[in-house]
């Protein structure tokens, strides 16, 4: 990305990019699978879980062990369906409201949001975690003032936006912000195939490459701007 002032919104991807990505597969995710039968044996009748539960395809809800399997089989995939991550958002909410769960932000994520809005630019996050689980996360860091969600202008995941990897998704946020042109958005992720669609749709994008993210390809670097902390970004 070339050095520019017209970035107006900063588009964030969370695991591996705001917070390690063992923080979602060795906290959150098994945080998620622990609570499970609990709640399955408490709720499974509910009206408040029905939401979570009639969103399972119904050939894994005919019993609650038939229903745990499947959630467990999509964790260990890390499968990125709508109805798991809203049913692990749920799972975490216990969590996060006893102090059991707080999101360890990389150092200096806090601190360059607060620079970012300083300068009237706007945050928004997209991640594949529900739109409920991002809010929490955000309301619960490890940062001086621990509670960032009102610095965060909007939130997107896989239901109203679509999958990361489509650059259809990314066109879709877009148009719920005609007040930004494609090309005032910056999306930072850790996944080269979301930058490579945010790019295709327009916007631009960089890589994020955190301690504990798996090795980039050596083509990486030659074609897209990678980063290792958000202080690199100061030509924005
Ligand atoms: C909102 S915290 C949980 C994150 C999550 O479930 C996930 O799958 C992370 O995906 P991301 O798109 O943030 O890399
Ligand atoms: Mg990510």
């Amino acid at each position: 990305m070339a050095a520019s002032t017209s970035v107006k919104v900063l588009l964030l991807d969370i695991e591996g990019t705001v917070c390690p990505i063992s923080f979602v597969k060795d906290v959150l995710f098994p945080y998620a699978l622990e609570a499970l039968p609990d709640v399955l044996e408490s709720e499974w009748d509910s009206p408040e879980f029905a939401k979570y539960k009639d969103a399972f395809p119904s050939e894994h809800r005919s019993s609650r062990d038939a229903f745990e399997a499947h959630f467990r089989g999509l964790v260990e995939k890390d499968v990125k369906v709508s109805y798991l991550k809203s049913l692990q958002g749920y799972l975490w909410e216990e969590g996060y409201a006893k102090g059991d769960l707080k999101a360890p932000l990389f150092p200096d994520v806090a601190a360059k949001m607060a620079e970012w809005r300083q300068k009237g630019l706007s945050i928004m996050i997209y991640s594949s975690g529900s739109v409920a689980a991002q809010k929490l996360l955000f309301k619960h860091t490890n940062a001086p003032t621990s509670d960032l969600t009102a610095q965060i202008a909007d939130w997107f995941d896989t239901v109203n936006a679509g999958l990361k990897t489509d650059a259809s998704s990314y066109k879709a946020i877009a148009s719920k912000h005609p007040e930004f042109a494609p090309h005032e958005w910056l999306f930072l992720s850790d996944n080269v195939r979301e930058v490579d669609a945010a790019i295709e749709a327009g916007m631009r994008s960089v890589v994020v490459q955190r301690p504990g993210n798996a090795p980039l390809s050596p083509d990486v670097p030659k074609r897209l701007r990678v980063i290792e902390t958000f202080e690199s970004l100061d030509d924005i």
